[in-house]
């Protein structure tokens, strides 16, 4: 998959794709269906497929303290979008002057002189342009004189509720990892690289990797059963997401993982976690041995859910 960062340098490429515009926070079972539908286009047509996305997010450029947490860093979001298929992702600088433009510029300069469309894809809720003036009808009625087709995705809904990028981070916000998990049509993941920790959890008995998670607020906290892949192995463990308030820590939060059956060193390594079930919330411990009590406990549980499982089956 090919990624290209902004206007100017689509130029040299060969004029003419399918493409889809939108934020694909999560890559979640709605935005799966669409992708899936233009990679049908895109076999129609002979053209590449194409995802736009905007950095920052129009509601970070807009609202940058009441934006949502992302469900996806923009590299897991190009890794998820690359295994559906996509050939290309341009990614547009969200900025005054692509605020600015007009639904009717938008359409010019982005889709028509930008990217040579031959057929867009989008929700049928799918608003763009400045003041999101433009609208599903707008796009039509530019397609037909312009010569694209556009198509509205079927809605993908869930026990008869759209899917959202933001149902998701309610979902993971409120402890219901499950139902995330389904409207994401895979358990979340966090990835990051390990960084070394205060080297406490040694103390408490159990080791743990710590997973950088840079300015990157995660959508959820508490304890989860999780499973990492290492060196192409796959291994179960337990894991908390949240600021340990049991010990003096610096107010940020923080990813930690506990892998069952593993003595190795992995310090600077970039691991995946992936979240499988939620245990319980984090607390706030009396003292370090309650603190230690708690994690035995899971470490417990860990063992039990995932050893005797054949890990790469579930
Ligand atoms: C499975 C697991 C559960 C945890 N639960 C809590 C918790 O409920 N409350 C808390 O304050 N810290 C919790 N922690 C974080 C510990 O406080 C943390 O591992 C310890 O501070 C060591 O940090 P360090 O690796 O930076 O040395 C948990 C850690 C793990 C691995
Ligand atoms: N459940 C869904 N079914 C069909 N299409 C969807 C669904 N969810 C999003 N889309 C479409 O996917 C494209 C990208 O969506 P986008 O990421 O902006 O929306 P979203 O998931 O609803 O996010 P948010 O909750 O932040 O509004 C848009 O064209 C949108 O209409």
């Amino acid at each position: 998959m090919q990624l290209v960062r902004g206007l100017h340098n689509l130029s040299p490429l060969p004029q003419g794709c399918v493409a889809t515009i939108g934020n694909f926070d999560g890559v979640h079972l709605g935005h799966q269906a669409i992708l899936a539908r233009l990679h049908e286009r895109a076999i129609e047509l002979k053209v590449p497929s194409c995802v736009v996305i905007f950095e920052p997010q129009p509601r970070e450029y807009f609202t940058p303290e009441q934006a949502p947490v992302r469900l996806t860093r923009l590299r897991e979001k190009l890794e998820l979008l690359a295994k559906a298929g996509v050939d290309r992702v341009v990614c547009l600088a969200f900025n005054r002057r692509l605020r600015e433009l007009s639904a009717q510029a938008f359409i010019d300069q982005v889709l028509i002189q930008g990217l040579g469309i031959k057929h867009l894809e989008v929700g049928d809720d799918f608003r763009f342009g400045c003041d999101r003036a433009g609208d599903f009808d707008f796009l039509v009625d530019a397609g037909r004189i312009n010569g694209f087709t556009v198509e509205a995705a079927k809605t993908v809904e869930l026990d008869g509720m759209r899917i959202s990028s933001t149902r998701i981070r309610e979902a993971l916000a409120s402890g219901d990892l499950a139902l995330a998990n389904r409207m994401l049509g895979c358990p979340y993941a966090l990835s990051g690289r390990v960084l070394h920790g205060q080297k406490l959890a040694r103390q408490l008995g159990w080791p743990t990797a710590n997973v950088q998670l840079k300015r990157h607020l995660p959508p959820m906290k508490g304890v989860y059963l999780v499973k990492v892949d290492i060196h192409g192995q796959t291994l179960g463990g337990v894991a908390n997401i949240g600021l340990r308030p049991t010990v003096k820590g610096d107010g940020r939060p923080h990813l930690e993982v506990h892998l069952l059956e593993y003595a190795g060193d992995l310090y600077g390594q970039h691991l995946t976690v992936v979240f499988h079930r939620k245990l319980r919330d984090e607390q706030r411990f009396a003292s370090l041995e309650a603190l230690k009590a708690a994690i035995d406990a899971d470490v417990a549980a860990a063992r039990a859910y995932w050893l005797g499982q054949p890990l790469d089956e579930i």
